[in-house]
């Protein structure tokens, strides 16, 4: 995979570069849609590719290994084949969602066991199989297996974490050099930076990541409800010691404003499930704001969701009609919410980027964080 800088902006760590997959080319600052057992929740393949022009979805190892089953996408001869995604697609390593989604859990050294949240059957993730199913899986861009920490954490802890976070990291490696590719495309293995909201362990994981040269880096342990102060000192700790030529990816982030304000941190890809998930729930970001649409002032509205938007159905469907979607749990409440806030988040890293290209990132950023987290 290669990362190509186009260019930097002078009054902040921003940059602008093109990635280059065996499935395309993804131009950053990116977000990526979350597509977490093979769907981005409500939008259909051609809406990803023609409305929002999305470059790369996310998968997630965990939710897919569970369900449709290894076998199933085996034979549909990966991901892409599966779920007709012929552009890059990048899948998380499951570690995140062992935490995150299972109550029984042990964490050994050899790797985590975990009940399915789906049938309660029981099973091993180690670093090793963890690579060896993201290979099935087929993504472009396959992350590291590594230990996501809860916040608040302790510093015992979350030092003794990163260590065994860096012992697993040299495992996915060895196990994926020493395996090749199934369907003939080459795949690319990112780790993870840890260290919960410690500066000197924040420091001493991005040495130990970056020590592995490999040809993009990824920040965890973040966007875990610790306050958005903290997740920006972090960062900041972090992109000072991760290499410039190679991409950075903050994951899980975030709302607009975390994602402006990290662009300007040296921040290239994103991935959250809030333009999706709150969607469904009626939260619509805008240019000009967040806006509730369930509040009883839209009830008569009848102006377009977002006249200034290029997306047909931001033009095509008034506020009041979109309210009573959502407040009747209207199946296409949730697809016209869920394609307006993904469409919003591409037309905002999209803009960013834009910004600085031509120099004048850093102004329009700070004016954006302020109006993006009015309340309309
Ligand atoms: C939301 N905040 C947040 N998300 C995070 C995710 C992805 C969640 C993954 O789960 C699905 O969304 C819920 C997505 O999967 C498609 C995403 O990639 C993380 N994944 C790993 N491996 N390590 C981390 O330290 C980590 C931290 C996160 N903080």
């Amino acid at each position: 995979m290669k990362f190509t800088l186009q260019a930097k902006d002078t009054n902040s760590k921003a940059r602008a570069g093109v990635m280059e997959t065996a499935h395309g080319t993804i131009e950053t600052p990116i977000f990526m849609p979350v597509g977490t057992a093979g769907t981005v929740k409500a939008i259909h393949q051609h809406e990803l590719v023609n409305d929002i022009q999305a470059q790369i979805i996310l998968g997630n190892t965990y939710h897919l290994y569970l369900r449709p089953g290894l076998d199933v996408i085996q034979k549909a001869g990966g991901l892409h084949k599966f779920n007709g995604w012929d552009m890059p697609i990048l899948t998380d390593s499951g570690g995140y969602q062992v935490y995150s989604l299972t109550e029984v859990r042990k964490i050994r050294e050899e790797g985590v066991t975990f009940r399915s949240h789906v049938d309660g059957s029981k099973h091993l993730f180690t670093p090793e199989n963890v690579m060896d199913t993201q290979r099935i899986i087929g993504a472009d861009i396959i992350m590291a297996f590594d230990e996501c920490t809860p916040y608040p954490c302790e510093y015992s802890y979350a030092r003794k974490s990163i260590e065994m976070t860096h012992r697993w990291l040299k495992r996915c490696c060895d196990r994926f050099d020493s395996t090749e590719p199934i369907y003939g495309y080459e795949q690319t293995l990112f780790p993870i930076v840890q260290g919960s909201v410690y500066k000197d362990l924040r420091q001493r994981s991005a040495e130990v990541i970056a020590s592995f040269e490999r040809e993009g880096n990824a920040i965890g342990g973040l966007s875990v409800g610790e306050p958005a102060e903290e997740m920006y000192a972090m960062t900041e700790v972090v992109t000072a010691i991760l290499p410039e030529e190679k991409p950075r990816y903050l994951m899980g982030v975030g709302t607009p404003v975390n994602i402006l304000e990290n662009i300007a941190l040296g921040i290239d890809m994103f991935d959250c499930v809030m333009p999706t998930r709150n969607a469904r729930n009626g939260m619509l970001f805008t240019r000009n704001g967040i806006i509730n649409i369930k509040n009883e002032k839209w009830k008569d509205d009848f102006s377009p969701i977002e006249a200034e938007s290029d997306l047909f159905s931001d033009k095509f469907y008034s506020k009041a009609y979109l309210r009573h979607l959502i407040r009747s749990q209207e199946i296409l409440g949730a697809q016209i919410a869920s394609l307006h806030n993904l469409h919003f988040y591409l037309w905002l890293v999209k803009q960013a980027r834009e910004k600085i290209i031509d120099g004048t990132f850093y102004e329009w950023k700070n004016k954006m964080v302020v109006t993006l987290a009015q309340r309309l």
